[in-house]
């Protein structure tokens, strides 16, 4: 009998437990379906603006709706004076402490608070994955490219901070599949994904935006700062040992840049400015990095 008590008070989750070192908040309905947010030890702001750190662009939604943190041993919420305030598990509060599997209603949008222990964060983190990255190269799929981008770009436009975009195009990459095959082909993109991805700092974003171009966003980074990156980028390519088929095989790449400027403060404007400089240095004879004209 004794022993049983003593197993049972091991297992016990506890008043006393402490919280887990980090969690996360999961949209499961509504606008933003699937998107996440880690909450750690920087209070996490949630709204329509671009700047929030999970943005929910719906009109129910307010600019600045609710900041989550961490507090301690727990994680609380807090209403920041929404037109539609927060409910959580359908109370309304305007601050409160959230547990594991509590829901939040923001506007028309309702998001489940998980930790970061739970098998269901698990769950979501695959999930979450699977849906923003690409499976081969491991960077971000062109979709979630795109919205991180749009996010930076509205950050660096409104904060007046410079932003640089490189768009990086394999050359002459048909007569490496051809002779070689697909297979060996991806082996290939996966190699050079790994170049790009020791290259780029924590805040960049790199993504594979095509079959074999890759983009990668340097927040903070200015032409001529972008320009040292991808010609530093370039040669590492061209140095390192590709083998497909068991060949020694050099492989290159063109890169195209371009910044933030009055006139090319959206994604579409900035990538199409990027590509008219990769365009020139596919151009002017591969393996060559070109900016912005
Ligand atoms: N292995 C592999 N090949 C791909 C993938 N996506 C695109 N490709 C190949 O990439 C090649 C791109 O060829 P092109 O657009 O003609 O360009 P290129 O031969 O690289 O020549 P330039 O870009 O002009 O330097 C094609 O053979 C595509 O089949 C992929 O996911 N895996």
């Amino acid at each position: 009998m004794a022993d049983d008590t003593t197993q049972r008070t091991m297992l016990s989750a506890g008043p006393t437990r402490p919280a887990p070192r980090s969690a996360c908040l999961v949209v499961i309905h509504g606008e933003g379906l699937g998107r996440r947010v880690d909450v750690e030890d920087a209070p996490v702001l949630i709204g329509r603006s671009q700047d929030a750190d999970l943005c929910i662009a719906h009109k129910s939604v307010s600019r600045e709706h609710c900041r989550v943190w961490r507090d301690g041993d727990a994680y609380r919420v807090m209403d920041l004076g929404a037109t539609n305030p927060i409910h959580v598990n359908d109370a309304r509060i305007d601050e409160g402490v959230l547990i594991d599997g509590d829901h939040v209603t923001i506007g028309e949008s309702i998001l489940k608070f998980i930790s970061q222990t739970s098998v269901e964060a698990r769950y979501h983190e695959e999930i979450y994955q699977l849906a923003t990255h690409d499976p081969l190269s491991d960077l971000s799929n062109r979709r979630h490219f795109a919205e991180l981008a749009d996010k930076e770009i509205a950050r660096a436009v409104r904060h007046g901070r410079a932003l640089a975009l490189c768009i990086i195009d394999v050359d002459l990459f048909k007569p490496v599949n051809d002779r070689y095959g697909h297979i060996e082909g991806d082996a290939v993109l996966r190699r050079l994904a790994a170049v790009i991805r020791s290259h780029v700092r924590d805040d960049d974003v790199a993504a594979r935006i095509g079959g074999e171009e890759f983009a990668v966003l340097l927040c903070e980074c200015d032409i001529e700062a972008a320009a040292t990156f991808a010609e530093r980028l370039r040669q590492a390519v061209a140095a390192t040992r590709f083998h497909p088929g068991g060949d020694p095989q050099q492989i290159t790449v063109s890169i195209g840049i371009a910044t933030l400027a009055p006139g090319r403060a959206s994604r579409s404007s900035l990538m199409a400015a990027a590509d008219a400089a990769l365009y020139r240095a596919k151009n002017e004879g591969r393996n060559l990095v070109r900016v912005e004209d």
